[in-house]
């Protein structure tokens, strides 16, 4: 399990794309509150994620945060409030789940792993035409596993894993990627690669959504932060959100719990 707001990452430069002010909603969460077994694990969210942003949520062990994509992409459900998906982004959300989520012993090769990318597309019984073919030996490429392709995913290593699901997402090509935990034990080389393909998914424009520990990395590369207690402690801009005295009231609200 990382600790909460770690900082050892200082490898890429902030992106300047700032989110339009036409920017439409994507998600919006109104008093939102979600648990597991009759015990709220989020109480009171409302916000909203806008088209194009690259948010960061942020928080410490047990804030909410994998609860809070698993309510926006429809694995659980709110007790109160309301969590709207707008109609262009309905059917075009992809995640990407914890890698502990993932059963690795399911006998798949790797292409199986990142062909699922297109079921959406294709449906997951239909043949491949070319362009989907290709469009999966691409993904394999940039994530630099053309060599895996006919492996097991149960061989692959921790960061293979991980790009394997980077390139399932590729495929998807869905206007919104939401990532839960992507650069948790993997190496610094895949954490540099698989951070370059998501700053490239927010420069075309897609609205990326990505639960993270490195406050440093955070700071660094997201230009937006929603900083998790339980509860919403900040969610906006990273620098006025990233705050000690909102990072002390995180970790207070996590310890204390309610
Ligand atoms: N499957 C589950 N069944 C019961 N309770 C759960 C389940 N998943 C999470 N919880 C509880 O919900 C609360 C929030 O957990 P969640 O995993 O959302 O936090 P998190 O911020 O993602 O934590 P971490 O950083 O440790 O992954 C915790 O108290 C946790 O024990």
């Amino acid at each position: 399990m990382p600790m909460p707001f770690a900082t050892n990452s200082a490898r890429v430069d902030r992106p300047a794309i700032a989110v339009s002010a036409a920017a439409r909603p994507v998600i919006q969460l109104e008093d939102v509150t979600v648990g597991w077994n009759g015990v709220p694990a989020l109480s009171g969210v409302t916000g909203t994620f806008l088209e194009g942003s690259l948010t960061a949520i942020l928080g410490p062990n047990g804030a909410g945060k994998s609860t809070l994509l698993k309510t926006v992409t429809g694995q659980l459900t709110a007790r109160t409030g309301r969590v709207t998906i707008h109609d262009h982004f309905r059917g075009g959300i992809s995640l990407l789940p914890q890698i502990s989520e993932i059963d690795r012993s399911f006998p798949i090769t790797t292409y199986d792993l990142v062909s699922m990318g297109a079921w959406r597309r294709v449906g997951a019984f239909r043949r491949y035409d070319k362009g989907e073919r290709q469009r999966i030996h691409d993904a394999l490429a940039t994530v630099g596993l053309t060599d895996k392709s006919r492996d097991l995913i149960s061989s692959l290593s921790g960061g293979q894993m991980q790009r394997a699901l980077f390139a399932r997402l590729i495929v998807c090509d869905a206007p919104v990627m939401i990532l839960d935990e992507p650069f948790t034990a993997v190496d610094e080389g895949t954490c540099d690669l698989l951070l370059q393909i998501l700053l490239d998914w927010h420069r075309e424009g897609r609205t990326v959504l990505v639960v993270l520990h490195d406050a440093a990395l955070v700071r660094q590369c997201f230009p937006q932060t929603l900083l998790l207690a339980r509860q919403v402690v900040g969610w906006g801009d990273t620098a006025s959100v990233l705050t000690d005295a909102n990072l002390d009231q995180a970790r207070s609200l996590a310890l204390g719990g309610f």
